[in-house]
C-alpha cells in the first residue's frame, strides 16, 4: 500500500507506507527506496478509475531495485478538492502575512467561506509576526476569535509557533493555502529541510509576492504527516449557493438556534436573530448579494421565456411562451432592456 505524492503525465511517484504488503515479495526490502514511480494498470482505465495526488493506492509487482510498480486499486476518497487537485485532505492550513503584504478583513473572509465550503478542517495562521508588535499580534488574534477562528502566530524569522506547527501537520494530509508572498513556501521549507521550495521576493511598491509555487506534490514531514504547498491566488471564488453561504460563517452559526426561519438569508426578514452589529455581518451581505446576482439574471432569463398558467383548484404552473414569429425576434438590446425593468422591479 501507499499514497501518491506527486503526478506528472501517466506515471505516478508513490511513496509507500511503512511495513505494508502480505507476500514476502510484496515487502519492500530494508535500505530500498521509499517511493516507486508506478503506473496504472490498464483495468483501471478500462473502468474510468483516475489516480490523484492524494490517493492511497495498491500497488502489484513492484520492482524494487528498478524502484518501479503498478497501481493496481485506488481506495475509496475520503475528501477531494479540485484547485489543487488532491484526494484525502483532511486539513487546510490557511495562511495570511499580519504585515508585507498587509492583513485584508475582507479578503481572509473570502478565503475562509471557500475553506469553509470544502468542509475540510480549517486551520489559521498568522505570518510574519515578527513584523507588528506584540499589542498588535494581540488584537488581530482577539479579533479573529470573534469571527470563531483562533489563529496560530508564526514567523521564520523568529522561529514563533514552528513547533505548534509541527505537530499540527502531523498525521495528517494538509494543504497550504493563502495570498500570495505571505510565506507558504518559506514555512515548508522551515518545517522540511530537503523541500527546497522555491521562495519569492515581494515586488517592491505592490507589496506582492510572485506567483513561483507550481506542480502538484505531497512532501512528507520528519515527524509524519503530509503537506502540499499551492501557488498563491488573491481572490478565491465563492461557489457555494446564497443559501448555503450563512452555514460557512461560524458566527451565523453560533446565533441560528435563535431565528425563528429555516430558510432566512438574514436580510431583512423581521425579527431575524442573525441579523445585527457581529463585524463580519457586512462581509455576509456582500458575498450574498454577489452569490444571488448571476442567480437572478438565470431566473429573469426563465421567465421571460415562459408564462404562469393558472390551472383548476388554484394550482398553477409555468409554461413556454408562444414563441413570437421568426421574423419579429425582439432584438438584444430589447432584451436587456427588459431584463433591467425586470432587475428594477424585483428590487
Ligand atoms: N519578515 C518575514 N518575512 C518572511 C517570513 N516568511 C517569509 N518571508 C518572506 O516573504 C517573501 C515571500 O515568501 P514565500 O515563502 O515565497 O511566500 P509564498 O506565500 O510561498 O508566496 P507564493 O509562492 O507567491 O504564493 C519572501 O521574501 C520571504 O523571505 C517571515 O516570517 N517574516
Ligand atoms: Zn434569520
Amino acid at each position: 500500500m501507499g499514497r501518491v505524492v506527486s503526478v506528472q503525465a501517466n506515471y505516478y511517484q508513490v511513496q509507500l507506507e511503512p511495513g505494508s504488503g502480505a507476500g514476502s515479495n510484496d515487502i519492500a526490502p530494508a535500505g530500498e527506496a521509499a517511493q516507486l514511480l508506478c503506473t496504472r494498470r490498464a483495468r483501471l482505465k478500462k473502468i474510468g478509475q483516475h489516480v490523484m495526488v492524494g490517493d492511497r493506492v495498491r500497488i502489484e509487482e513492484p520492482d524494487w531495485s528498478g524502484g518501479r510498480g503498478a497501481i493496481a486499486e485506488v481506495l475509496p476518497r475520503h475528501t477531494s478538492l479540485d484547485r489543487p487537485p488532491i484526494a484525502n485532505v483532511n486539513q487546510i492550513l490557511l495562511v495570511f502575512a499580519l504585515a508585507e503584504p498587509s492583513l485584508e478583513p475582507y479578503q481572509l473572509s473570502r478565503f475562509l467561506v471557500k475553506a469553509e465550503s470544502t468542509g475540510i478542517d480549517v486551520c489559521l495562521c498568522l505570518s510574519k509576526s515578527d513584523l507588528i508588535s506584540p499589542e498588535q499580534q494581540q488584537q488581530w488574534q482577539t479579533r479573529l476569535e470573534g469571527w470563531g477562528y483562533p489563529s496560530l502566530l508564526l514567523s521564520t524569522c523568529t522561529g514563533e509557533g514552528l513547533n505548534q506547527l509541527q505537530t499540527a501537520l502531523s498525521q495528517r494530509i494538509t494543504v497550504v493555502c493563502g495570498p500570495s508572498g505571505v510565506g507558504k513556501s518559506s514555512l515548508i521549507n522551515r518545517l522540511i529541510p530537503n523541500a527546497q521550495l522555491r521562495v519569492g521576493q515581494i515586488s517592491g511598491k505592490l507589496s506582492r509576492g510572485r506567483h513561483t509555487t507550481r506542480h502538484v506534490q505531497l512532501l512528507e514531514m520528519p515527524g509524519g504527516g503530509l503537506v502540499a504547498d499551492t501557488p498563491g491566488f488573491n481572490q478565491p471564488d465563492l461557489t457555494c449557493t446564497p443559501t448555503d453561504l450563512g452555514t460557512h460563517f461560524p458566527e451565523i452559526q453560533q446565533r441560528l438556534s435563535a431565528c425563528q426561519f429555516n430558510n432566512c438569508f438574514h436580510r431583512d426578514e423581521p425579527n431575524c436573530a442573525v441579523r445585527g452589529d457581529w463585524e463580519r455581518y457586512q462581509h455576509y451581505l456582500y458575498f450574498l448579494a454577489a452569490l444571488q446576482q448571476p442567480l437572478l439574471q438565470h431566473e429573469a432569463k426563465i421567465e421571460s421565456n415562459v408564462k404562469l398558467k393558472s390551472k383548476h383548484a388554484g394550482q398553477s404552473r409555468y409554461e413556454p411562451k408562444l414563441a413570437p414569429k421568426k421574423y419579429r425576434q425582439i432584438s438584444r438590446r430589447q432584451q436587456q432592456q427588459s431584463l433591467q425593468d425586470l432587475f428594477r422591479d424585483g428590487s
